[in-house]
């Protein structure tokens, strides 16, 4: 069974993402976020852990990095669309960009 999300159900699930940061992408059934950091070493340090936990789920990021930014896209390739495991992923992220 699909587990895209649509209707009040993704509204409900992007509502806190959208208010921390995250945007509907242009033009796409994606999530993006600019992320800033100290330095690279800071940077890096997110991915790393970020690229852990995108691999324990088996959903991993579109991203990339300058120097101490971070762009980060989230889609599910699958479901050709948004689902639990962007809104998840975007969470953790956000964790561990504290
Ligand atoms: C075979 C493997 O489980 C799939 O290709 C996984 C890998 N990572 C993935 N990541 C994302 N973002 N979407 C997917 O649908 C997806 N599918």
């Amino acid at each position: 069974m699909s587990d895209k999300l649509t209707g009040a159900a993704r509204e409900d699930a992007l509502k806190p993402l959208l208010d921390n940061g995250w945007a509907v992408a242009e033009g796409r059934e994606a999530i993006t976020k600019s992320y800033k950091f100290k330095d690279f070493v800071e940077a890096f340090g997110f991915m790393t852990r970020a690229a852990m936990t995108a691999e324990k789920m088996d959903h991993h990021p579109e991203w990339s990095n300058t120097y101490n930014g971070v762009e980060v896209t989230l889609t599910s390739h699958d479901v050709e669309g948004l689902s639990p495991r962007d809104v998840k992923l975007a969470k953790a992220m956000d964790g561990f960009a504290e």
